[in-house]
């Protein structure tokens, strides 16, 4: 796969970074106005970096956009003369909804939006996907890419504000939970690096319990609650102080951002 990236940023070039150590894609261009920040790229073999976002599209078949909700029009006004037929679109920008990208490069493009996030640079995305109606023709073509890259399901377009915060700024609010159980071990008396250690394989073993199991968290939770034990009484400390009310508040919050600052 020819793929260009629009935007070499945070979340470009997370995305280039499990392009390039799973090794999915025959050529790829990374695309920045002040490329001097990602000459380090320029070492992979068959990657090229450029400022000349036309470039960067003729010699690619899918282009993966990745600018903020500002930058994207721009783009495409830039761009929109060279697209031909080859070219499959697929836009990572928050609320910047389909039928606006179809008013700049008409409808009879190969559009296709996706939410992933940032641990897409390890694989690991969870990674959501919609189309217009000619981009449901292409959408096993980003299914493939972003499956490679960790997991991808297809969803309704008018989902992908709810998508983008629970799995794109979702990353944001599990690190936070990470820091917290990691900063708690500290005062019980591990230094900070075993600390995290021990935060983050214990919250990797927790989701790939469920992941594997199939099963409802508090199935594995009773497991783990003696009664009268240490667990129950710090979970109940814990709700009493308001964790999940406050976890899905933050959801709540966040949504209602995105929704102030999408399209409507
Ligand atoms: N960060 C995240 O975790 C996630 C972000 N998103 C969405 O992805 C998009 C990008 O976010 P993020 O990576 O954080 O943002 P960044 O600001 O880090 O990246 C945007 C990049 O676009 C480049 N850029 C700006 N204008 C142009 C242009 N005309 N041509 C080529 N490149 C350009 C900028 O570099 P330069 O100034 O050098 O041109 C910059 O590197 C946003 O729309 C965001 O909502 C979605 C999911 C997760
Ligand atoms: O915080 C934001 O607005 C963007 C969208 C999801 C991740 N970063």
């Amino acid at each position: 796969m020819k793929i260009a990236i629009l935007g070499a940023g945070n979340l470009g070039l997370s995305i280039a970074k499990g392009l390039i150590v799973n090794n999915a894609f025959t050529t790829l261009f990374l695309s920045k106005r002040k490329i001097d920040d990602i000459k380090d790229y320029e070492e992979y073999s068959k990657v090229s970096i450029t400022s000349d976002n036309l470039e960067a599209v003729k010699n690619s078949d899918i282009l993966i956009f990745a600018v903020q909700p500002t930058q994207l029009e721009g783009i495409l006004e830039e761009i929109k003369d060279v697209l031909t037929d080859k070219h499959v679109l697929i836009s990572t920008v928050t609320g910047f909804k389909i039928p606006r990208i179809e008013a700049i490069v008409g409808e009879d493009q190969f559009i296709i939006r996706s939410m992933p996030n940032t641990a897409i640079a390890v694989g690991k995305s969870m990674t959501c996907l919609c189309s217009n109606k000619k981009g449901e023709k292409r959408i096993a073509i980003a299914e493939a890419i972003f499956n490679r890259l960790g997991s991808s399901i297809i969803i309704p377009e008018n989902k992908m504000q709810a998508a983008t915060v629970i799995c794109a700024s979702g990353v944001a609010f599990w690190m936070r939970l990470i820091r917290a159980t990691t900063q708690g071990a500290v005062q019980l008396g591990f230094d900070a690096k075993e600390a995290q250690e021990l935060s983050m394989q214990t919250c990797l073993g927790a989701a790939s319990l469920l992941i594997e199991s199939g099963k409802h968290p508090e199935e594995e939770i009773d497991k783990v609650t003696t009664p009268r034990g240490c667990t129950i009484e710090g979970l109940n400390e814990m709700e009493h102080n308001g964790l999940s009310s406050s976890l899905i508040q933050g959801i709540q919050a966040s949504f209602k951002k995105i929704n102030s600052i999408s399209d409507q």
